[in-house]
């Protein structure tokens, strides 16, 4: 099981159905969405998810706090919101349901742009204010116009389909999404500096993110025609607001049609009452269909992922997305196992591991096994944060790669031996263990090349040692336990390998250091894991 779910905390205003299906699914939900941050910060520790929409900022403060959460559900598609950073340190499954409040935004964008052209908010309420004013409301047909569009993905894409209908010419950018795939939905894709002389109409469609911030600002309408309209139903920020007002009042900017803005609700509303501004207060995903749509589906998603039977909708936990299937969670103990073990022995694990994943099941493997083997393997380095944070499938590769860890991986079709599926991890300074599984159970089976003639069970406390030179390396250590009164399930040694036998010694209680105390006359190494 990847995650068990006992209790969900709704802090914003999600559809019903969402607790509907939680709760049919034996998940206990709370909903409270007058949470202040402070009281959101003492209440979190009691749940161990959380679901959101754009409301909730779940910043680290929230996310520190959280000692139980494992998963954070937003019910639509931003997660600007949510400090991700901060929930993949803490090993936090952060999800969203990409595509439940598409059609949505598509078709609040069009709204816009066809709003923008005939004036129709400004022109409604002069006749809501007892004018009936045709000439002043001359608009222009969209028939023959450009539309430029940044960001091609789901929105993009549903906006350019729809207001091709109109007769509109679209054009577009987008960095990931290749010309060859934007013609396919008849957009024409071009690089910026091209596409801006062009348009008449621009809406973007991005995250925002340092690329995309300001994105569109002075400098940019200076190469745009003169009265280029533009819509933002994104995300505040893409577009610089105080370039907008200065080209709104120059006439640079004929209009612009805004759902989104950087504050919200904003509290300086000089953009807004702009009379060439249209704006709606976030609206893009208020429709009883999608809301009800991105309700049902986060709420399934948890249950998918609480039953092991997907997670998607994941945006930071690629490894565990592959570690689902039973099958895999011997192997997942297996890594984790081998890399609480090279750890002990290793007071310098450098900066390179090697995962040679050898056999049919672990061919697809190094993904999980690399994450597993590094949350055994970093359990004691710092996250910087300064907190004692768990080490999981999530955050662990996220720590490796902010410690300058690069992992490679190997797949061999067979392993070698007795054992049709194997692993093995090797440290930059060559230091390498090998394992397999048997059933639920972890086996050492090799250490820095030396073959144990029987595999180890890698369970509880674990004397590891390594003698030189020494034939009787096996009866001395037992001998040494015994007489220090340390009693064991099994010792056991390897071959010998550059002049050194390896062994380990099963505990049958953790004995402290007495147990290292005890051999130390006897090896040339000897450390105490507990696995
Ligand atoms: N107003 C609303 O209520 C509402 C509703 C839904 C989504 N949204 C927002 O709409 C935006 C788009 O959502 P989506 O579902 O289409 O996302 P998406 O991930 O499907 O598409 C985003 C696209 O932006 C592209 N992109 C990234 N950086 C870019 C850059 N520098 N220049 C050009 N393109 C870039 C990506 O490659 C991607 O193809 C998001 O910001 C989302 O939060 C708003
Ligand atoms: O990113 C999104 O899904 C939209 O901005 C919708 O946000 P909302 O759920 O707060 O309406």
């Amino acid at each position: 099981m990847v995650l068990t779910l006992r209790k969900v905390l709704i802090s914003d205003e999600v559809d019903a159905k969402c607790i509907e299906v939680l709760k049919s699914n034996g998940i206990d939900v709370e909903k409270n969405t007058k949470l202040t941050k402070e009281q959101l910060v003492a209440e979190i520790p009691k749940y161990d998810g959380l679901i959101v929409r754009s409301a909730t900022k779940v910043t680290a403060d929230v996310i520190n706090a959280a000692s139980n959460l494992r998963i954070i559900g937003r019910a639509g598609t931003g997660v600007d919101n949510i400090d991700c950073e901060a929930a993949t340190k803490k090993g936090i499954i952060v999800m969203n349901t990409p595509g439940g409040n598409t059609l949505s935004a598509a078709e609040h964008t069009c709204a816009m742009v066809v709003s923008l052209s005939r004036e129709v908010p400004l022109a409604c309420q002069s006749m809501k204010e007892g004018r009936w004013d045709r000439k002043k409301f001359m608009g222009s047909e969209l028939n023959g116009k450009t539309l430029g569009i940044i960001g091609l993905g789901r929105i993009g894409k549903e906006v350019a389909l729809r207001m091709q209908s109109f007769g509109m010419k679209t054009i577009g950018f987008d960095p990931i999404i290749p010309a060859e795939v934007a013609a396919e939905f008849n957009v024409e894709w071009m690089p910026l500096e091209k596409l801006w002389p062009q348009i008449d109409y621009v809406t973007v469609h991005t995250p925002l993110i340092p690329q995309t911030t300001n994105l569109i600002n002075d400098k940019v309408f200076g190469v745009c025609k003169k009265g280029v309209k533009i819509i933002n139903c994104a995300r505040g920020g893409i577009v610089d607001e105080a370039a907008l007002l200065r080209a709104l009042e120059s006439g640079q900017c004929g209009g612009a049609g805004f759902d989104v803005f950087v504050q919200e609700p904003p509290t300086d509303l000089t953009l807004v009452k702009h009379p060439k501004m249209i704006a709606t207060p976030h609206l893009g995903a208020n429709t009883s269909e999608a809301q009800k749509r991105v309700a049902v589906e986060i709420a399934e998603q948890f249950v998918d992922a609480v039953n092991g039977k997907s997670l998607f909708g994941a945006l930071n936990a690629a490894a565990m997305a592959t570690a689902l299937s039973p099958d895999t969670q011997p192997w997942v103990n297996l890594a984790q196992k081998l890399g609480k073990l090279a750890a002990s022995v290793n007071s310098d694990i450098g900066k390179e591991i090697t995962i040679i994943a050898k056999g049919p099941e672990l061919a697809k493997a190094g993904s999980y096994l690399s994450a597993a083997f590094l949350s055994g393997l970093l359990q004691n380095s710092s996250t910087g944060s300064g907190d004692q944070v768990v080490l999981n499938l999530v955050n662990a590769p996220a720590l490796a790669k902010q410690m300058g860890i690069t992992v490679k991986t190997e797949t061999k079709e067979v392993a070698h031996g007795a054992f049709k599926n194997a692993v093995c991890f090797r440290l930059g300074n060559g230091f390498c263990v090998s394992g397999t599984t048997s059933g639920s159970e972890a086996l050492l089976l090799k250490i820095k090349g030396a073959q144990f003639s029987s595999p180890v069970c890698l369970s509880g406390s674990l004397l590891v040692f390594r003698g030189t030179g020494n034939s009787q390396l096996l009866p001395k250590v037992a001998g040494a336990l015994g007489s220090a009164r340390i009693s064991l399930e099994a010792v056991s040694t390897s071959s010998e390998e550059n002049a050194a036998k390896w062994g380990v010694a099963n505990l049958t209680n953790p004995a402290g250091g007495k147990g290292v105390q005890a051999i130390k006359d006897c090896v040339d190494f000897v450390t105490m894991v507990t696995v």
